[in-house]
């Protein structure tokens, strides 16, 4: 018994017999006739064996044509099973069949394919033919359109071994477009143009002197618009306080999409600041993560600098001092009570972790503001379940420094009960140039009725990203070996520098830097996981200074990293995701100023890298070429460099085994 039966509508057949059978023999008669009209017509433009030919060949379609009728009726009279198997057996003696669905779909072994195969082809030849008369007859009345409206079915069947029951036909599926969140599909927006669109210092409300003064004489005169936009935003949080945000609810987690070097540091540091300074109890109440040792010293500096004189402790725990080092800095014990020395801490996850585990006493309980900048890549290092321990740490009860005054308890449904009494908030701050749009990952971050500033518009359909204003990109299309040359004709004969220069791992980096000092002529250093900290951090000051005039580098120096005065960025190496891109590029063209990004790129990845970079949001990325006779010049001496660049790798690699 089949699985499932189809029913087909037969039209009139099905309704009176004996109108289908009036209906068959007009058929046959009407195709009689055309079949004689035909024959005349061939008898008088053809010789007489053509015509001989012609009157065979159409009796024997019309034949055919009327034992098929006559068999169609004759499985109409049958009961269906039998007229499943009288098919089988036509099937054997290789007669044309009718096929329905309910045969077809009984049909499954690799016998019967074989079969269908052989069935197939007879059919594609007798529709062939069918067609070739149609064609030659011209004009097509009635009948003969039902007759080809018959034959539809057949001809689609052939052209495939599956069968498509009801009889839908393949369509390619339009892609799914993602719907955004409100917040994520309308957020505040912040104007790209840095140099025109600056606030003055003395137009924003809400500012101490004390801030202002700091910001003055670090020859700040104006705002940045993501600062206009983000500082007041923060600052209206904690206008009733550090317990109850606007109205007396719980306050909105902050996220900010705005382009590298747009000043993102200063819009949360200003703020947590100014929220913090009348503390009264010295307690860990503001917890920035970074991604990068660099990037946590850089922004454990800012808050420093500017939370100097207000009473307020900055700590880094970033795994630049020891362990033990860290601890002391983080929190004393006095007669066995502990006492944090801390009220702002800038950590990297993993050290954070550490801290959270073993430091004993180090309690995040008053936690306020948890500030997560570079956000996207720190999402990525969620699976160190770092944030999941700071949330632990956060609503951990019945231990830490001393008696809470509040009770903490981890935020649900609201209550009477629940918002009685106050509990300290804990406000999410999320920053990065290329902040995710990915709801599921940021549902990891467990944000509270989030509030976007970006100075993007992303479409369902396209996530764009921020570029600086002041960026000028070009590409430079090249082959693997002239690429040394290339970065060299750059520096010594276009004289560009200082170039921050890119590659896409540290062997890379540290072949070109021994290559290009091999060469001669430039100030090259190294930047990567090769170095310890404190050599990169030397690194960095020296190229800051003006003492280096080529930087290669990993994507160590990639993300955050502020150096003033890199005029220049050189990705030699081109890279492969659009994050990574904006990331590299965006070390130039800082704080409002010009800058020029190049990407050397080979024949095989132009098509690829240029749609990812416009389709990324890119304003204009352009072509750039170097005539070959640029480079003659160097060449004889780069073949001696290369000879000699062997040697000292090998020497290198002798002395690692060894
Ligand atoms: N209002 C301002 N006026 C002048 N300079 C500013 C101002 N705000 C920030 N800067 C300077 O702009 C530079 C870039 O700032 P910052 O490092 O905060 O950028 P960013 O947006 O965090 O960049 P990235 O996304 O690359 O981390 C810094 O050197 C900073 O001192």
């Amino acid at each position: 018994m089949a699985l499932f039966m189809i029913n087909r509508y037969l039209g009139e057949e099905e309704e009176s017999k004996s109108n289908g059978e009036s209906r068959s023999k007009d058929l046959l008669n009407k195709l009689q006739e055309r079949a004689k009209a035909r024959q005349q017509l061939s008898h008088a433009t053809k010789e007489e064996s053509d015509v001989q030919d012609s009157k065979t060949s159409e009796r024997s379609r019309v034949g055919k044509t009327k034992r098929n009728l006559e068999r169609q009726e004759k499985e109409k009279k049958q009961p269906k099973k039998k007229r499943k198997e009288s098919v089988r057996e036509q099937d054997d003696g290789n007669v044309d069949v009718d096929d329905t669905p309910v045969e077809q779909a009984d049909l499954g072994t690799s016998e019967q394919s074989g079969r269908k195969k052989k069935k197939k082809d007879k059919k594609g030849s007798a529709t062939q033919e069918e067609k070739q008369h149609t064609e030659s007859s011209g004009a097509v009345d009635e009948p003969e359109s039902q007759t080809t409206a018959d034959a539809q079915p057949e001809r689609s069947n052939t052209s495939s071994s599956f069968f498509v029951l009801g009889g839908f036909e393949n369509k390619t599926i339009p892609k799914v477009q993602r719907v955004l969140p409100k917040w994520l599909a309308e957020p505040d927006m912040i104007q790209r143009d840095v140099k025109s669109n600056l606030i003055p210092l003395g137009d924003m409300p809400g500012i101490c002197p004390l801030l202002r003064k700091k910001l003055e004489t670090n020859g700040i005169q104006n705002f940045f618009p993501v600062q206009a936009e983000v500082i007041p935003a923060v600052l209206e949080s904690v206008n009733s306080g550090l317990l109850i945000g606007q109205g007396g609810y719980r306050p909105r987690d902050i996220c900010v999409s705005a382009p590298t070097g747009s000043g993102k540091t200063l819009a949360f540091v200003i703020p947590v600041v100014q929220a913090l300074m009348m503390r009264v109890v010295c307690e860990v109440r503001a917890l920035v993560v970074l991604p990068t040792k660099e990037l946590a010293q850089q922004v454990y500096k800012v808050f420093y600098h500017y939370a100097e004189g207000t009473g307020l402790k900055v700590v880094l725990a970033a795994g630049k001092k020891p362990f033990a080092v860290e601890q002391a800095t983080l929190l004393e014990v006095r007669g066995g009570v502990s006492r944090s020395l801390a009220d702002i801490v800038v950590a990297t996850p993993g050290r954070l972790v550490d801290h959270i585990n073993k430091t004993q006493g180090f309690s995040l309980q008053h936690l306020r503001f948890l500030i997560i900048d570079e956000a996207d890549r720190m999402i990525d290092s969620m699976q160190q379940a770092w944030l999941s321990q700071v949330t632990k740490a956060v609503y951990k009860s019945g231990c830490g420094s001393g008696v809470s005054l509040f009770r903490r308890v981890e935020p649900g449904p609201i209550t009477v009960a629940s918002l009685s009494p106050p509990q300290m908030p804990l406000q999410k701050l999320l920053f990065s140039a290329t902040l995710t749009q990915n709801p599921e990952k940021l549902q990891q971050l467990g944000l509270h009725q989030p509030r976007l500033f970006s100075s993007t518009h992303s479409s369902a359909s396209e996530e764009k990203f921020n570029f600086p204003q002041g960026l000028t990109e070009y590409y430079v299309c090249c082959t693997l070996s002239k690429k040394p040359l290339l970065i060299l004709h750059f520096l010594l004969r276009l004289k560009f520098y200082p170039v921050l220069c890119f590659t896409n791992s540290r062997e890379a980096a540290h072949r070109l830097f021994l290559l290009v000092k091999l060469y001669g002529g430039v100030e090259v250093a190294e930047f990567s996981s090769r170095l310890n900290p404190s050599e990169r951090q030397k690194t960095l000051k020296n190229f800051e200074k003006g003492k280096i005039q080529l930087l290669i580098s990993t994507d160590a120096a990639a993300r955050g990293i502020d150096i003033k005065g890199v005029k220049c960025v050189i990705n030699y190496d081109a890279p492969q995701y659009i994050r990574t891109y904006i990331h590299r590029v965006g070390r130039t063209a800082r704080a409002g100023k010009a800058g020029v990004a190049f990407t050397f790129v080979l024949g095989v990845q132009v098509e690829r890298f240029v749609k990812m970079v416009q389709d990324g949001g890119s304003p204009g990325l352009q072509k750039q070429t170097i005539k070959p006779e640029s480079l003659r010049g160097m060449e004889s001496r780069y073949e001696d460099v290369l000879v000699e660049l062997g040697r000292v790798i090998k020497e290198e690699t002798a002395h690692k085994h060894f």
